[in-house]
């Protein structure tokens, strides 16, 4: 297991949010937008930053449908061979299941792109079945053993990717791509829970308030020293809770209990990608 590290989180960066702020009519439309994000935080990746790789986290939900959606048309200005692809985080359920990130993602994104599979990092299947076998029968202790096992294999593939060259001892994501809740959760981080105190890399949680209840996750301060940071939320069931985390900034002194709002890079930027029915409350 990786040890503890402290870090410091500063204030959000200065950017104006209506500077970092993208609206389309549609959900369909907020993917070329967000693709050409993409295209813009590879070129930082590999050519400013003159790293040889894109550092990629993935979530779940709706995004990867509509981050495909974009890709598929700006396919030729990536080498795919320079990906690395993570989970912002992921369910304890087989790949192949139609619960799992790794599933939706290989469905919409993976089939279509030509990412070298060894550079899409998967939780360990061996151990997705000795947990769900171990809890199924009773054995707790032993579900927990297997869960804090498949916490450390994945922090593992962290380091072997970021290795431990980073001074501030947390890798560095060249871009994370968000979902949001309702309910303010970002990756499987929900408000309230003790998981939003975690600082090694990668968190577990066995009552996730969105089935499926066991996941892992990367951690707050993982999220909050990428480099570019992307919320993609869309719908109206979004309204209120875009309100809250970027309207009401005037308790800033005050802690949020909401996963989302939480998210403050050190260093990096975060922007919102919206769809104009999830934006209809929000006056920016
Ligand atoms: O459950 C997951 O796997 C997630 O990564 C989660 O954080 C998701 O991104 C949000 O719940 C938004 O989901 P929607 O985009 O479907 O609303």
């Amino acid at each position: 297991m990786i040890t503890q590290h402290n870090t410091t989180q500063t204030e959000e960066n200065k950017k104006p949010l209506s500077e970092r702020t993208i609206i389309k009519p549609t959900a369909g439309e907020l993917s070329d937008e967000l693709a050409d994000f993409v295209v813009k935080s590879y070129n930082t990746a590999i050519v400013t930053r003159g790293r040889g790789k894109f550092t990629v986290g993935i979530s779940g939900g709706s995004l990867p449908k509509i981050l495909a959606a974009g890709l598929k048309n700006v396919k030729e200005k990536f080498d795919w061979d320079k990906w690395d692809v993570f989970f912002c985080d992921e369910r304890i359920v087989p790949l192949d299941h139609e619960d799992s990130n790794y599933f939706l993602c290989q469905k919409e994104l993976f089939d279509h792109l030509p990412i070298p599979p060894e550079r899409i990092h998967v939780i360990n299947s061996d151990l997705v079945e000795k947990i769900n076998s171990a809890y199924k029968s009773g054995e707790t202790e032993k579900g927990e053993e297997f869960a804090q096992e498949i916490v450390d294999d994945y922090e593992k593939q962290l380091v072997s990717v970021f290795g431990f060259l980073n001074p501030v001892k947390y890798p560095v994501f060249d871009l994370l791509l968000l979902g949001l809740g309702p309910d303010g959760h970002t990756c499987s981080l929900f408000p309230d829970h003790p998981l939003l105190e975690e600082t090694l890399w990668v968190g577990y949680i066995d009552n996730s308030p969105k089935p499926p209840s066991r996941r892992i996750t990367l951690t707050l301060p993982v999220i909050n020293h990428a480099h570019d940071i992307v919320f993609v939320a869309t719908g109206e069931n979004k309204q209120d809770i875009l309100k809250k985390i970027l309207d009401e900034n005037n308790d800033e002194d005050k802690p949020s209990n909401l996963p989302a709002k939480l998210v403050k890079p050190v260093k990096g930027i975060v922007y919102w990608y919206l769809d104009q029915s999830a934006a209809a409350k929000l006056n920016l």
